[in-house]
């Protein structure tokens, strides 16, 4: 018998006005709805915040500032790379410096260009070239029409000479997760381009990257005509993070909030990584859960609930793009942890057979122990694994051990996930 059609899926022409369906009603006025956001959008991943709610950062502001000073003056300003884990406030800091100069300087009758490139979006040196020169054609001054597509990089350079020979004195251009670049060759374009003789106008480039060791990475011509100045940004300490929320609380409606909520995430939150999206991802988290619960208060058992949620979050996400190898062996090392609680950490060899019994019994491939050696150190750099080296015994040499940085629990439940781990549990 055909089963009868639920009131919520046959709504097809039931309801004149689709704002009557039952399945996204949503009335603002209803007296037993708890009123929890205010201002959600605050909490957003991808908001950028206003000026006056950058907080905790003062010393980073300036010191990138410091480089960019000559262009008030037109004068070239200094490369800059800046480093630092995921959410320690690099490309806020860049982009909020990089507006400040420009306004200063035109205030001093300098005309500065500004370009904001997402290097893991546009990772070729063409895609690059494109962005930079078609965001700096938004001028009356030149009267290009640029094509979008059927030219390489090569003619997007001849037009952007152009362009900052016409329009500008001085030009700023981030590019942002600059590790993601396929090649490096656009650093060189940018910070010889005055050198060379292409264009008379001063480029400053203000590179961006989670990844500490990139500056190795670079080709010695890259390094030497780059010349920048570097700076790490560390991760929030507790005040910093809970400074960086207090300044959203306006996200909630008053008194939403208890008194313990953004300590508690604030701590939290630094204990595990000073990460600032995060820590407010946390507390939108947990209000959402209040709002689920339809009760009046974000109390700390709400926190405690976004904080698990968001640790398997975050946990994936540094494990996306990770090789189902990579997962054994952290499966493997979170199963000698469960075993063994009172070690704090496994030798590379340990960690080895116990990955060998686990690929075995997963009938896939088994690495050599260099390899998974190396895959351990790689984790290590991600912040999944910590390494150390110990002493090792009379007549032993010193040898690595791992842990696990997160919870056993957080890394079995992310890598049993993926479908040829999953019959291992
Ligand atoms: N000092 C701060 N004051 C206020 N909000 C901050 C601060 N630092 C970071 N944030 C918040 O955290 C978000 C992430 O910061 P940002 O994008 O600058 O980090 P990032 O270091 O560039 O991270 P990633 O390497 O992942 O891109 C920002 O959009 C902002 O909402």
């Amino acid at each position: 018998m055909a089963e009868e059609p639920s009131q919520l899926s046959d709504f097809d022409g039931r309801y004149e006005d689709p704002a009557d369906d039952p399945l996204f009603d949503f009335d603002e006025d209803d007296p037993d709805r708890a009123n929890i956001f205010a201002r959600k959008e605050l909490l957003k991943v991808g908001h950028v915040p206003e000026s006056g709610r950058i907080v905790g950062r003062d010393g980073e502001i300036k010191a990138v500032a410091a480089e960019l000073r000559p262009i008030v003056r037109g004068d070239p300003p200094n490369n800059v790379i800046i480093y630092g884990k995921t959410g320690t406030g690099k490309s806020l800091v860049a982009r909020h410096v990089t507006e400040r100069a420009r306004r200063a300087a035109e205030s001093n009758g300098v005309s500065v260009g500004t370009v904001y490139v997402d290097c893991a979006q546009h990772n070729t040196q063409t895609r690059v070239a494109r962005t930079v020169t078609r965001s700096l054609n938004e001028t009356d001054e030149t009267d290009f029409d640029i094509p979008r597509a059927g030219i390489g990089s090569g003619e997007y350079y001849d037009y952007l000479w152009e362009i900052l020979d016409t329009a500008y004195e001085s030009v700023i251009i981030i590019l942002d997760e600059v590790d993601r670049l396929d090649d490096d060759d656009i650093l060189m374009q940018l910070s010889r381009a005055r050198e060379s003789g292409k264009a008379d106008c001063h480029l400053g480039v203000i590179a961006v990257s989670n990844k500490i060791e990139y500056r190795d990475q670079l080709n010695e011509r890259v390094k030497s005509s780059l010349r920048e100045e570097e700076f790490v940004f560390q991760p929030y300490d507790a005040n910093q993070l809970r400074e960086i929320m207090k300044h959203r609380r306006d996200a909630f409606h008053d008194g939403v909030l208890s008194d313990d909520v953004i300590p508690l995430t604030a701590a939290l939150a630094a204990q595990e990584h000073g990460d600032a999206r995060k820590a407010i991802e946390i507390l939108r988290h947990a209000g959402e859960l209040a709002e689920r619960e339809n009760v009046e208060t974000v109390v700390e058992e709400h926190v405690r609930d976004a904080q698990e949620w968001a640790e398997i979050d975050r946990f994936e996400e540094l494990l996306r793009g990770s090789t189902t190898q990579v997962k054994f062996i952290l499966y493997s090392l979170a199963l000698l942890t469960e075993e063994n609680p009172n070690e704090d950490g496994f030798s590379t060899n340990r960690i080895y057979e116990r990955y060998q019994a686990t690929t075995e019994k997963a009938d896939a491939k088994t690495l050599s122990e260099h390899r998974v050696y190396e895959l351990l150190k790689e984790q290590a750099f991600l912040g999944v694994v910590e390494s150390t080296r110990t002493g090792g015994g009379r007549g032993e040499g010193s040898y690595l051990e791992h842990r696990l940085v997160q919870d056993t629990g957080i890394v079995l439940k992310s890598v049993l996930r993926d479908s040829r781990l999953e019959d291992l549990a």
